[in-house]
C-alpha cells in the first residue's frame, strides 16, 4: 500500500471517530470523558498529519520530531478521559507531569542531535507506560461496561504498549516494517477508540434501561413492601394471565385485609407498624408460588391471586396457610405482635372473567368475615346478603 493511501485512509478514519467522539459529548447525561477522548484523538490526527506533510520532503528529521511530540500529547488526555469515565479518584497531575518529562527529553534528544535510539526511547517508554496503565485501568474495570468492551479496550492498549517498546529496535534492524508498524498500530489504534466509543454508547443505554427500570419500579410497586401496588393491578397486570390457566384449572384472588393492626400502629408507633406490613409482605410471598401475584392495594390491605388451582378446596387450603402466616407472632425489635387476618376469595371463571369483577367480589367476600367477627375465610358465595344475584 503506498504511503498515501495508507495515511488518507488512517486521516479518515480518525477524522470519523473525533467527530463520533464531539457528537457523543453532546448528549444529555452521557458519561464524562468523551470530550478528553476527542482531544487525544485531536493530537493522534495531528501527528499523523504532520508526519504526512513533513516525511515526503525526505527529511526524516523534523517529521519523526514532530509526530514524537504530537503523538505524546495524545495519552495524558487518553487516561484523563478514562480515568473521568470510570470515576476513578486519581492524581491525574502524574500523567500531565510524565507527559511534560517526555517532551522535555523529546526536544533535548533532537536539538542535540542524539541518536535515533536514544531520541525515541524516552518518549516511547513514556507511551508505552501509559498504554499499559491504560490496559491495567480498563481491565481492572472490565465489568462496569457490559459487553466486555473494556477487555477490548485493554487487549488493544496492551499490544500498543508493547508495540511502542518493540518498534524502534524492530525499524532498527529491519527499516522495511517501518510502514507496516505502522499500519499495525493505526488498527490497534482504531480499536482502542472504538471500544471506548463503544464503552460510552452501551454505559449511555445501561444508564436508560437502569432509570426506566427504576421508573417502573416506583410506579408500579409499592415501596414499603416491594410487592406489586394498586396501579400495577389496574393498568399492567396481564388479564391474559388468569385466562391462560388450562381447562378445569382455577385462578383464585384472596383480598387480605388485616385485623387489629391499628392498635399497632397506634401504641407502638407507625414505624413499628411498617416493619409489621413488611413481615407480612415477606410471608405472603414466601408461601406462595413465584407464579402467583402478591400486591398490597391499601394501607392493611393486600390481594394474593393464585394460579393454576386443581379445585375449590385447594384456595381454602391456601387461605387456612396464609391465614396461619398472619396469625404467627409478628417480632419487631424485641417486642411481638399478635395480628389477624379477614379473608375473601372469589374464583376464575366461576365469580368472574375479568380481574375488576373477580376483586370486587373478593373485597365482599372479606367483608362478609369481617361482619362475621373477623378471623377468617370464605369464598365469595352469590346467596349472601349483598352478593350479585347469580
Ligand atoms: N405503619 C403503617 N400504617 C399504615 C400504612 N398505611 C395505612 N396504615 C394504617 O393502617 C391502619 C388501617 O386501618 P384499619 O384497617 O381500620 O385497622 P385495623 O385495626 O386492621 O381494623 P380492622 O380491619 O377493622 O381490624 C390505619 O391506622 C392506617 O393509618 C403504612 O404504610 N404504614
Amino acid at each position: 500500500m503506498s504511503f498515501e493511501i495508507v495515511h488518507t485512509f488512517g486521516f479518515t478514519v480518525y477524522f470519523v471517530f473525533l467527530l463520533f467522539f464531539v457528537w457523543v459529548s453532546r448528549f444529555e447525561k452521557t458519561s464524562p470523558g468523551a470530550g478528553w477522548w476527542a482531544l487525544a484523538i485531536c493530537f493522534a490526527l495531528l501527528a499523523r498529519l504532520l508526519l504526512f506533510l513533513i516525511l515526503p520532503s525526505n527529511n526524516t528529521h523534523p517529521a519523526t520530531f514532530a509526530y514524537a511530540f504530537f503523538i505524546v500529547l495524545e495519552k495524558p488526555f487518553l487516561l484523563t478521559g478514562l480515568a473521568r469515565f470510570l470515576r476513578l479518584q486519581i492524581r491525574e497531575r502524574w500523567f500531565w507531569l510524565a507527559a511534560a518529562v517526555a517532551e522535555l527529553w523529546i526536544i533535548l534528544a533532537w536539538s542535540t542531535d542524539a541518536p535515533p535510539l536514544l531520541r525515541s526511547i524516552g518518549y516511547t517508554i513514556v507511551n508505552a507506560g501509559f498504554q499499559f496503565y491504560i490496559a491495567w485501568l480498563a481491565w481492572r474495570h472490565r465489568r462496569e461496561v457490559p459487553g466486555g468492551v473494556l477487555m477490548l479496550t485493554a487487549a488493544a492498549s496492551l499490544a500498543l504498549g508493547l508495540h511502542w517498546l518493540l518498534a524502534p529496535y524492530i525499524i532498527a534492524l529491519e527499516p522495511a516494517w517501518f510502514r507496516n508498524g505502522f499500519v499495525l498500530g493505526s488498527m490497534l489504534v482504531l480499536i482502542k477508540y472504538s471500544s471506548l466509543l463503544a464503552a460510552l454508547l452501551l454505559r449511555f443505554q445501561q444508564r436508560l434501561v437502569d432509570a426506566e427500570a427504576k421508573a417502573m419500579g416506583m410506579a408500579f410497586l409499592d415501596p414499603l413492601t416491594g410487592l406489586k401496588n394498586k396501579r400495577y393491578m389496574e393498568t399492567l397486570f396481564d388479564h391474559a394471565l388468569l385466562l391462560a390457566t388450562r381447562p378445569h384449572q382455577l385462578v383464585a384472588v384472596f383480598y387480605i385485609d388485616l385485623d387489629n393492626f391499628k392498635p399497632i400502629n397506634d401504641n407502638a408507633g407507625h414505624a413499628v407498624g411498617d416493619e409489621v406490613l413488611k413481615t407480612v409482605a415477606t410471608r405472603l410471598q414466601s408461601h406462595t408460588r413465584s407464579t402467583d401475584i402478591c400486591a398490597r392495594v391499601g394501607g392493611d390491605e393486600f390481594i394474593v391471586i393464585g394460579t393454576q388451582l386443581e379445585d375449590a378446596e385447594q384456595a381454602y387450603d391456601i387461605a387456612r396457610k396464609l391465614l396461619g402466616q398472619l396469625t404467627t407472632q409478628i417480632p419487631v425489635s424485641g417486642a411481638s405482635y399478635a395480628l389477624g387476618a379477614s379473608i375473601g376469595i372469589s374464583l376464575y371463571p366461576k365469580h368472574g372473567t375479568s380481574l375488576t369483577e373477580l376483586i370486587e367480589r373478593a373485597d365482599r367476600a372479606m367483608y362478609q368475615v369481617k361482619r362475621n367477627g373477623k378471623g377468617g375465610y370464605v369464598i365469595y358465595d352469590t346467596r349472601a346478603p349483598g352478593a350479585d344475584a347469580a
